[in-house]
C-alpha cells in the first residue's frame, strides 16, 4: 500500500502462533478499495486446518498468558495502545483504503479503538473476586475470577479496528487468548493491529488472526471444543447461526448484532441540537453503523422545520473518496450495499415518500450513493423494518408521545435509540419506555469506552466496553474451604 510511513504495517499473511503464514491451499482473497474497485492486496484464504492451528496456538499460549500478573498484562496492553496512537495516521490510511470512510473518521475510529485498549488495561488491575459469609462456622467461601479460555473473535467490515479492540482488549486483560476472524472485506486493519501487538511484546499465540472467506473458518471456531467463547459483531442472521452452532459445545457467547434505531424529535426539542444529533447518528460512516438512526420520527408541529434544517445540511455534504479532504460521505462497502440502499429508496418512493434534498454531484465509481432526506416515510416501507445501512434519512411524522413510543419499539431489534425533548418529565417517561440497550437523550452518540454498549431483543447478548465488558471474558469460581472448625 503506497503512502504508508511504516510499510511493515501492511501484511498479506495470517498470524498463527507468532508466524506470518499463507493458506495451506495457497489460495488468496483479493481486497478491494471501495472508492475505485481496484485490488489493494490479497490475504490468505484460510479454512478449517489453519483455524485449528490458530486455536491450538491460542491454547498453548493461554497456559503462560493467564499466569501473568494482571499488572503485566496491563503493561503489555498499555504498550499496544501507545503504538496504535503512534501509528494513528498509517492505521487510518489502511482503514480508509479498505473500508472507504473519510480519513478524519478513520482517525477517529483508531482513537476510539485504542481507547478500549487503554480502558481494559486499567480494568485488568481491578479484576476483583469477593468473599461470601459462610452459613457454617467451619467454612470460608471466596469467589475467584478466572479467564474463560480461548476465544473466537468474529468482526464486521464497518469498524475494522474498533470492533476488534472492543473485544480483544477485555479478552487479553482477563487472561484469555484469541483467534480473530476479521471481515474478508477489511482484513488489513486487523493484520496491522497484529503487527503492533507483536511490537508491543504481546507473546506469540496470544493473538492469532485467520483471514479468508467465512464459512469454513466460522464452522471450525463454532465446532472446536477448545474455543470456550465466541464474541461476534455483525448481522443478526449470522449471529443466530453462530448461536445455534455454539449450542453443541455450550460455548459462551457475546453477540453485537443489527439495529433499527429510532431518533425521535418532539415538538419541545431544541431543533438545532436535534439536527446535529441526526447528522452524527445518521451519516457517520455513510450511514453504515449499527447504531445509526434508521428511522427519524418527528412530531407534526416541527416536522416541516426539522426537514428543512436537516436537508439544508445534507445538501452541503460532499460525496467522494475517503482520502479526499472535505468529503463527508465515502463509497459504500460493496455493490450489494448500494443495491440494498437503492432498493429501499425505490420502495419508499413507490409507497409515497418524497426526496427533498438536492441531487449531489457524484464522483466516478460505482459504489457512491447520494445522501438523502425522505419525507412521508411510513411503517409499511422496507426502510422501516430493516437497516438501510446507507446515507438515507427517512422522516416519519407522528402526533402523540404514545404513538412515537409504539412506533419506536415496533421492531424486533433493540440496540440504540435517541430522542430530543427539553421537557424533564417526558425525558424520564420516554427514556424508560424505549426498549433498547442504549438510549441517547439530546445526543446522537452513545458509543464510548466508558459506557456499556449492546442491545436487547434481536440486537444481541452481552455488553462491551465499561466495567461490564471484562466480565464477558471471566468465569466465577466458588472456592469453598471446609474443615476449619
Ligand atoms: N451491535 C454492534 O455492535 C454492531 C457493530 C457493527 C456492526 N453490526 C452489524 O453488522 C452488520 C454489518 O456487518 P457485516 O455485513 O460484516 O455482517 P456479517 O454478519 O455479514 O459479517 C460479520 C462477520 O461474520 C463473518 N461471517 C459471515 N458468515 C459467517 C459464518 N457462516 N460463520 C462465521 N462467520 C461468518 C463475516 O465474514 C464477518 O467477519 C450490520 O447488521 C450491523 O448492524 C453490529
Ligand atoms: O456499527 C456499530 C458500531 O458499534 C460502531 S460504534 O461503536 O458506534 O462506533
Amino acid at each position: 500500500m503506497k503512502n504508508l510511513k511504516d510499510k511493515n504495517l501492511f501484511r498479506e499473511a495470517g498470524l498463527i502462533g507468532g508466524e506470518w503464514v499463507a493458506a495451506g491451499s495457497g489460495r488468496t482473497v483479493d481486497v478491494v478499495d471501495p472508492a475505485t474497485q481496484a485490488a489493494i492486496g490479497a490475504v490468505p484464504d484460510m479454512a478449517g486446518p489453519e483455524t485449528r492451528s490458530a486455536i491450538e496456538a491460542a491454547a498453548f499460549a493461554y497456559g503462560d498468558w493467564k499466569k501473568k500478573t494482571n499488572a503485566e498484562r496491563a503493561g503489555l496492553l498499555e504498550a499496544w495502545h501507545g503504538l496504535m496512537l503512534a501509528h494513528l495516521d498509517d492505521l487510518a490510511l489502511i482503514l480508509t483504503t479498505e473500508q472507504g470512510k473519510p480519513l478524519d473518521e478513520a482517525r477517529g475510529e483508531i482513537r476510539y479503538g485504542a481507547s478500549f485498549v487503554k480502558w481494559f488495561a486499567e480494568e485488568a488491575r481491578r479484576i476483583n473476586g469477593h468473599t461470601i459469609p459462610s452459613p457454617t462456622p467451619d467454612r470460608r467461601i471466596i469467589v475467584l475470577k478466572e479467564p474463560v479460555g480461548v476465544c473466537g473473535i468474529i468482526t464486521p467490515w464497518n469498524f475494522p479496528n474498533a470492533m476488534i479492540t472492543r473485544k480483544v482488549a477485555p479478552a487479553l486483560a482477563a487472561g484469555c487468548t484469541v483467534v480473530i476472524k476479521p471481515s474478508e472485506f477489511t482484513p488489513f486493519s486487523a493484520l496491522a493491529l497484529g503487527v503492533l501487538a507483536e511490537r508491543a511484546g504481546i507473546p506469540a499465540g496470544v493473538i492469532n488472526i485467520v483471514t479468508g472467506m467465512p464459512v469454513e473458518i466460522g464452522n471450525e471456531i463454532v465446532a472446536n471444543e477448545t474455543v470456550r467463547k465466541i464474541s461476534f459483531t455483525g448481522s443478526t442472521r449470522v449471529g443466530s447461526l453462530l448461536m445455534r452452532g455454539a449450542a453443541d459445545t455450550v460455548k459462551r457467547l457475546s453477540l453485537e448484532l443489527g439495529g433499527n434505531a429510532p431518533l425521535i424529535v418532539f415538538d419541545d426539542a431544541d431543533l438545532d441540537l436535534a439536527v446535529e444529533g441526526a447528522l452524527v447518528s445518521k451519516f457517520r460512516n455513510g450511514g453504515q453503523t449499527c447504531v445509526c438512526a434508521n428511522r427519524i420520527l418527528v412530531q407534526a408541529g416541527v416536522y416541516e422545520a426539522f426537514a428543512a434544517k436537516l436537508s439544508a445540511r445534507v445538501n452541503a455534504m460532499t460525496v467522494g473518496p475517503g482520502t479526499q479532504p472535505g468529503v463527508a460521505i465515502g463509497p459504500m462497502i460493496n455493490m450489494a450495499a448500494v443495491e440494498k440502499i437503492n432498493h429501499h429508496v425505490e420502495d419508499a418512493l413507490a409507497k409515497g415518500a418524497e426526496i427533498i434534498t438536492e441531487k449531489p454531484v457524484l464522483p466516478e465509481g460505482a459504489q457512491y450513493v447520494a445522501p438523502l432526506v425522505l419525507t412521508g416515510a411510513t411503517k409499511d416501507m422496507q426502510l422501516a423494518a430493516e437497516e438501510t445501512f446507507g446515507p438515507v434519512a427517512p422522516l416519519f411524522q407522528f402526533e402523540t408521545e404514545e404513538e412515537a413510543i409504539t412506533l419506536a419499539n415496533g421492531t424486533p431489534y433493540g440496540l440504540a435509540s435517541y430522542f430530543y425533548t427539553e421537557n424533564l418529565k417526558r425525558a424520564w417517561r420516554v427514556g424508560e419506555a424505549l426498549e433498547f440497550g442504549m438510549v441517547g437523550l439530546n445526543t446522537g452518540s452513545v458509543s464510548m469506552e466508558v459506557a456499556p454498549f449492546g442491545g436487547v431483543k434481536q440486537s444481541g447478548l452481552g455488553r462491551e466496553g465499561a466495567q461490564a465488558g471484562i466480565e464477558e471474558y471471566l468465569e466465577m469460581k466458588s472456592f469453598h474451604m471446609g474443615g476449619l472448625g
